[in-house]
């Protein structure tokens, strides 16, 4: 069996993901135990600090590995946790001289560490779905800035709001944690969560949205409420995370989470590599590592007899250089696209009994018919679709052709709400798809393919297809299920485990096929699904689809400019032209409709080939 062979199991692929995590978590724990061991109280510091920052940057790469998004909003989350903590454990003694205008409320609760955690942890969830709901709308940059924002505000506040925060002098009487095993174990816990959430139905929902917005939102995911869920656990994890930190401190201000701690953990995790949970962890160690040496020549040392003068701001200068280096070296970070390579680790995994899944669990015979009644669309006076009617009925493949930029693409966008559509209706079973928001259109058993390949491209050939089972509503196992059939059908299984973006062109076409085909689909529209396929893979695809439709009873809407393709897939075609339907029929009729002939070969040649016998068999044989 070779060795991508050897994972394609759902339990295989998750064990897989889980001895990478395992395996940085080895890392920590070994640092750490070096770090006491070789430096004694100085050591134990120094992994104090390691661990806080490793729940820190993980939560951190809870919202940026899985949104794609780089958060510089953090340190308010940290911030808010380490003052929220100081406040509700301070011995009251010690509270009345640092925070004589506390209000009464708030005041004398003297809890525990571990007492105040979980009212310190709703706070974070309070405000992180607070300010989520507004940065969870953004992407990309304007998402960035917007968290920056925050960080700036919140920074503000801490300041001003001197009755909780002592404003910008040293908020102190916080009780301190020494216990290594405690923080570490808090470690190793926003890991383990960090993990499970990666892997549970709303982070493969978000990973597909950072790849694309567009065929998440088609096979029914919502980004926004999936940036939402991403933030808030993110949020309230980094909340506990500046809890730890206060408590390590003991003393602290406002600057403490200021641009310096955020640039410091934002190096962590690019240059452990931000897409992964094990390279979070890894970053951590290295740049504590690499800040600790430089720190020590930071003070200037004496090397073989030789004083090196001191050169201040040394630590922060090689955080610029680290991340510089691993932008240019490898930009996905040390970790980042590490797989699992033989040995070890695969006779690890090859112990693992694929369990049978279980079959799906089956869904009605489809008797639908989508209805697309006058469709019509204008790009800035360019009459994209005008008054386009036709139906795609339950167990036929319906073919839809017609020359470059005629308007097929538009018309398939239209009906899946990609684009709103001027005038006319798509129903299908009495409901009204046209003004349904794009992600519910799936609800209504209607899936896509795109015409130009839009996988996801950082999400595994599995992945790709279970993020579709689940989103169509299928629970865990069944999506499972779900996913290893399509593959299977598709011929997939072999390479389950790898990257979309390192599959070959055919398999990639074939994958977004299965994709959609995990819906389980009523109605399955298909953009020149055999576009740049050769004639070999295009007779595979055909030979694919008539047997999916025969055991499935689906509609399928089949555009393609390969009309050999076509013709033998379909038997009824509806052609376009300028925006326009021009004729529709089976493909005798089709091939015999003069008004198709002249939209493929133009007016002048029909004239021409008037009297050629063979001149409609040549128009839609080509
Ligand atoms: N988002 C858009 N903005 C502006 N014009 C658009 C947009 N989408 C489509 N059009 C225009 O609408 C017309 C129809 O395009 P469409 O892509 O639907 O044609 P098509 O039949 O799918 O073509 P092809 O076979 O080349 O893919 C073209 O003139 C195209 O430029």
């Amino acid at each position: 069996m070779s060795e991508v062979a050897l994972y394609a199991h759902p339990a295989r692929l998750r064990a897989a993901n889980w001895l990478r995590t395992l395996a940085a978590l080895g890392v920590l724990i070994g640092t750490v135990a070096v770090l006491t061991l070789v430096f004694g109280r100085t050591g134990e510091r120094i992994a104090l600090l390691m661990c806080v920052n490793v729940a820190a940057v993980v939560a951190l790469a809870v919202f940026c590995g899985n949104t794609g998004i780089v958060s510089f909003g953090h340190g308010a989350f940290m911030a808010l946790g380490a003052y929220a903590s100081g406040i509700l454990t301070m011995p009251a003694g010690l509270q009345r001289s640092a925070l004589p205008e506390l209000p009464g409320w708030l005041s004398g609760y003297e809890l525990s560490v571990l007492g105040a955690l979980p009212l310190v942890l709703l706070v974070g969830l309070c405000f992180a779905l607070l300010t989520g709901s507004a940065i969870s709308r953004l992407q990309g940059a304007s998402a960035a800035i917007a968290t920056l924002g925050l960080l700036i505000i919140v920074h503000s506040i801490a300041i001003s709001a001197r009755e909780f925060t002592r404003g910008s002098q040293t908020f102190y009487g916080v009780p301190r944690i020494t216990d290594l095993t405690f923080v570490l174990l808090a470690a190793i816990g926003v890991v383990i969560v960090a993990r499970l959430y990666r892997e549970s139905r709303w982070g493969l929902f978000v990973r597909a949205a950072r790849d694309d917005e567009d065929a998440a939102s088609a096979l029914g995911i919502y980004p926004r409420r999936a940036r939402l869920v991403a933030w808030t656990l993110s949020g309230t994890l980094a909340t506990l995370a500046g809890a730890l930190y206060g408590h390590i401190l003991g003393a602290f201000s406002p600057a403490s989470f200021y641009l310096g701690l955020v640039f410091a953990q934002v190096v962590m995790m690019i240059v452990g590599g931000m897409s992964s949970v094990g390279g979070a962890v890894v970053g951590v160690v290295a740049v504590t590592i690499l800040q600790n040496t430089v720190r020590n020549l930071e003070g200037g040392i004496t090397v073989v007899g030789v004083t090196l003068p001191e050169v201040f701001g040394l630590t922060t200068v090689s955080l610029g250089i680290a991340i510089l280096l691993v932008i240019w070296l490898r930009p996905q970070g040390l970790v980042g696209g590490f797989e699992l390579g033989p040995g070890a680790g695969a006779r690890l995994l090859d112990r693992i009994k694929p369990t049978v899944p279980v079959t799906p669990t089956p869904r009605p015979v489809t008797t639908e018919i989508l209805k697309a009644r006058g469709l019509s669309r204008s790009f800035a006076g360019v009459k994209a679709v005008t008054d386009v009617s036709f139906d795609v009925p339950a167990g036929r493949i319906t073919g839809l052709i017609g020359p470059n930029g005629a308007g097929k693409s538009t018309f398939v966008n239209l009906i899946t709400g990609q684009y709103a559509a001027d005038t006319g209706t798509a129903e299908i079973d009495g409901v009204h798809l046209t003004g349904l928001l794009r992600h519910r259109i799936i609800e209504h058993r209607v899936a896509r393919s795109f015409q130009n390949l839009r996988l996801f491209s950082g999400l595994t050939a599995f992945e790709n297809v279970l993020v579709a089972a689940l989103a169509a509503g299928y629970g865990r196992k069944n999506a499972n299920a779900v996913a290893l059939r399509e593959l299977k059908a598709f011929d997939l299984g072999g390479i389950a485990a790898m990257r979309a973006d390192n599959l070959p062109y055919g398999a990639r076409k074939r994958l977004e096929i299965a994709r959609a085909l995990a819906q389980d689909p009523a109605i399955l529209l298909l953009d020149e699904p055999a576009a740049g396929m050769n004639p070999a893979e295009t007779d595979d695809l055909a030979d694919r689809l008539i047997r999916i439709r025969q055991d499935r009873n689906i509609g399928i809407l089949l555009i393609d400019h390969d009309l050999r393709f076509v013709n033998r897939l379909c038997s009824h075609i509806v052609v376009m032209n300028r925006g326009q339907k021009i004729a529709e029929g089976t493909p005798e009729e089709v091939r015999a409709n003069p008004e198709v002939i002249e939209a493929y070969i133009g007016r002048g040649r029909v004239a021409r080939a008037a009297d050629a016998s063979s001149t409609q068999d040549q128009v839609l044989a080509n």
